[in-house]
């Protein structure tokens, strides 16, 4: 359902108004009228309007249009984006003029014509519209710049079962509207999967709008996130909107949700309780129709018992919680994830990919990755120009593997079935893919090595 446009209309002539409001509404437009500059500029300062349709002499001056450029001034020093059509029955150039450079977007001679009315409200309804989405996109570009999303579940690279049944359980709660909180450690790619969880969605065609919750400074909190209007605090020389409208009909990422300061945790919990904001320096309310995101490394519950985050506010935000596994949890991407970065690295830098040697690759599932996914791009950027001779073995990279990793078996949160899975992850790795080596190694039948493997889901 389309919401109508809605107009203001000012003309102290209540014979002109009834004639407006009847044409107007015809056409389907939502229609307020005043007959004052006064009444105009309190209804704008209380209600969204998309167009004005105003008189340029009132009652005090009936000739010059001085009183019609004061009120087109005001309108643009309150509202700056809403297009104004002037209208005259003393119709001169220079009043035209005058208007236009005071901000008016289009002029309309009395007697009008109905047609040629409808067409001016609606060019200028439809350029507000492309100005707003061009606004609207190029706020979000600058964001983007900095941050990098996935084209498709192509560039989530995934084999272990836990992340199979994270990206499925994702794909799932993509359909719905409900807050997603993730969790889990630096680097293990919650930004990344809040991004993908955005594009399966209903709402892939309009904005992700990441917001990194620890960047924003306190004081300009409000503003960043609800937008403010031109002039309400000594900095703000024009109008900006927040990342709240730059994610209507979106989704909205907070990431590193636990640094939001306590103040401002009662501001957000309010918009997400009410869906409803006002810029700063505004008291128009504006819509949030947006789906939340979350992230933390945190412990909120932790942080909620020591009184640093909102228990309301959680609740709000993990209607589902998801716990993003640590890069040494799922071993089995480890191998896969590496070649997917030197093939990265090699079309960005133009070298070519340098081999993974089998003892390598050991080695890099043996490592405990306290930087998660994040370590690993680092490391095999770097290995782009420090390998020799196209070859990266266990001794360039020389890693110590972890105490996490060797000690797995004695970890008492492991069912049995998981130290079997990750025992045969870890001895396939050593005999570099090699079934009947490893078959042997454990002691198994061909035939008990192959059940197990079919077991694991470990086939491929
Ligand atoms: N499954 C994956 N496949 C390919 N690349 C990945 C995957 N997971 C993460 N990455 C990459 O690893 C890097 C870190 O991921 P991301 O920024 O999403 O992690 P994060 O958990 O949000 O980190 P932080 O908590 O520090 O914000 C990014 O460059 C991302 O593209």
């Amino acid at each position: 359902m389309t919401t109508k446009k809605h107009l203001l209309v000012v003309d102290d002539d209540i014979n002109i108004v009834a004639s407006l409001q009847f044409i107007l509404a015809d056409e389907g437009f939502e229609v307020t009228s005043v007959t004052t500059p006064e009444a105009a500029l309190a209804k704008i300062g209380n209600t969204n309007f998309d167009c004005v349709l105003m008189d340029m002499n009132f009652q005090q001056d009936t000739t010059s249009g001085a009183e019609g450029i004061k009120l087109v001034e005001h309108i643009k020093h309150l509202e700056e984006q809403l297009p104004i059509i002037v209208m005259t029955g003393w119709a001169t150039i220079d009043i035209a003029v005058e208007a236009m450079q005071a901000g008016a977007k289009d002029f309309i001679q009395k007697p009008w014509s109905n047609e040629r009315l409808i067409a001016a409200v609606n060019t200028q309804l439809a350029l507000s519209y492309s100005n707003k989405q061009v606004g609207r996109l190029s706020q979000q570009n600058k964001l983007l710049v900095a941050a990098e999303h996935p084209a498709s579940r192509q560039g989530i690279i995934a084999k272990s079962a836990k992340m199979l049944e994270l990206l499925a359980t994702l794909e799932q709660l993509a359909k719905s509207d409900m807050s997603i909180l993730l969790t889990g450690d630096n680097g293990t790619g919650k930004s990344m999967l809040a991004a993908y969880v955005h594009q399966v969605s209903a709402r892939a065609k309009h904005s992700f709008v990441p917001v990194n919750m620890g960047a924003v400074p306190e004081s300009l909190f409000e503003s960043e996130m609800f937008g403010h209007v031109k002039g309400a605090f000594t900095d703000a020389k024009d109008t900006r909107i927040g990342r709240f409208e730059m994610a209507e009909n979106g989704t909205l990422f907070l990431d590193e949700l636990a640094n939001i300061p306590l103040a401002q945790q009662a501001k957000l919990l309010r918009v997400l309780e009410e869906k409803r904001y006002e810029a700063v320096g505004s008291s128009k309310p504006k819509t949030a129709n947006v789906r939340i995101i979350s992230a933390t490394n945190s412990n909120l519950l932790t942080d909620i018992e020591e009184n640093r985050f909102r228990q309301d506010l959680y609740y709000r935000l993990n209607t589902v919680e998801l716990r993003v596994p640590s890069l040494s949890e799922r071993v089995e991407d480890i191998p896969l994830l590496a070649q997917h970065f030197l093939e990265k690295f090699s079309q960005k830098y133009h070298r070519p990919a340098p081999q993974l040697a089998n003892d390598a690759i050991e080695q890099l599932c043996c490592y405990g990755w306290p930087g998660n996914i994040r370590e690993l791009s680092h490391m095999m950027e770097r290995l782009m120009f420090t390998c020799k001779d196209g070859k990266i073995s266990a001794a360039t990279l020389s890693l110590q593997p972890s105490n996490e990793i060797v000690n797995f078996i004695d970890d008492p949160s492991l069912t049995m079935e998981e130290v079997e899975q990750l025992v045969m992850v870890n001895r396939l790795k050593h005999f570099s893919g090699n079934a009947s080596e490893t078959a042997k190694s454990l002691g198994l039948s061909r035939s008990g090595y192959y059940r197990r493997l079919t077991k694991y889901g470990m086939e491929t």
